[in-house]
């Protein structure tokens, strides 16, 4: 069944590289059985296991970029499978010399939802409340929104941190409404926090599907971009162009959105300190001159140029200074 390293799908079996969490299990399955069609070949789903799974380490502390990313690259690389499915928020921003961008299927909802018990929302929790998250955005902006209540650091898959509501052991916590959703479990959402001021991870909802750099299979090739969504690419490389511009020269945490409106990509972007009591926000938006892959992804660099300018000029470095220079 199982074909050994370096042999790409010569068997007609496209390797899928996930990781293991039933959530990145559950979304990959869905990309794969797309791939499948599209290429129609065999899939093989391969599990892998990366640091942010084993670690029980906050992701803060993790440093955030990379941890879920770098395990499922290096099985990529080294043969272990043809392609790799990833949360797009959790891939770095930097460019793999190594691979590239094979697609990014349409996107699902980018907002944050509160799971909060008893059905409460933001704005109905009790004074003091403890709400479950260990994203410094999300702490960031639940400061500034409810000042009063208290962030805890908690980590674990979807259904831990679910039933750390249903034990009381928080009244509530801040998930991505796409993973909800791809695990069936919507319904735990009590309130979905508009992205106008709750705006959320660069990428967040969209999944990358990941191959090596050079070009062999002409089916997957194809197969691939036949899956690709170029509203959902363009969206998701604007977002990331905020935060690679961002990541020289400002730590703080940042809240991005983007979005194709009929004629216009939009973009907009929030910096917050960490304690929620400052804030820095910046609005683009561009005309693309047509709806080709190209001509998005260039309107999506001349937006995010506009924001990262504007956010930098405004003093965004100042918010959270880069570690070497505090
Ligand atoms: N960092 C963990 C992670 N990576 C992707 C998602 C959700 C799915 C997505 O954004 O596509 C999550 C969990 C969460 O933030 O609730």
């Amino acid at each position: 069944m199982s074909s050994g390293a370096g042999t790409a799908g010569t068997a007609g079996t496209i390797r899928v590289g996930t990781r293991a969490s039933t959530l990145a299990m559950a979304q990959t399955r869905q990309v794969a059985e797309r791939i499948a069609k599209a290429a129609k070949a065999e899939i093989e789903l391969v599990p892998v296991t990366t640091e942010g799974d084993t670690s029980r380490a906050s992701l803060a502390s993790l440093g955030g970029t990379g941890v879920f990313a770098a395990a499922l690259r290096e099985a990529l690389l080294r043969g272990e499978c043809d392609v790799v499915v990833h949360s797009l928020k959790d891939l770095p921003t930097a460019e793999h010399p190594g691979l590239r961008l094979g697609a990014v299927p349409k996107r699902a909802d980018a907002r944050d939802a509160l799971c909060a018990r008893d059905g409460l929302t933001l704005a109905t929790l009790p004074e003091g409340a403890r709400i479950g998250t260990g994203s410094p955005r999300r702490i960031a902006q639940l400061r500034a929104a409810r000042p009063d209540v208290t962030p805890v650091d908690i980590r674990g898959n979807v259904d831990t941190r679910l039933g750390k509501v249903e034990s009381g052991e928080v009244d509530a916590v801040l998930l991505a409404a796409a993973g909800l959703g791809r695990l069936g479990r919507a319904d735990a959402a009590t309130e979905l926090l508009s992205l106008v001021d709750w705006p959320t991870a660069a990428g967040q909802g969209a999944l990358a599907i990941e191959v090596r750099r050079e070009r062999g299979d002409r089916a997957l090739e194809r197969a691939l971009e036949a899956i690709d969504h170029g509203t959902s690419r363009a969206t998701a490389l604007a977002e990331r162009l905020v935060l690679a511009g961002l990541e020289a020269g400002c730590a703080a945490p940042v809240g991005v959105t983007a979005f194709v409106d009929d004629e216009l990509l939009f973009l907009s972007a929030n910096v917050y300190s960490a304690d929620g009591t400052r804030r820095l926000t910046s609005s683009h938006a561009a005309t693309p001159d047509s709806r080709s892959s190209a001509d998005l992804a260039d309107a999506a660099r001349d937006v995010a140029d506009r924001v990262v300018a504007e956010l930098l000029g405004n003093g965004a470095a100042e918010l959270a200074p880069p570690e070497e220079s505090r």
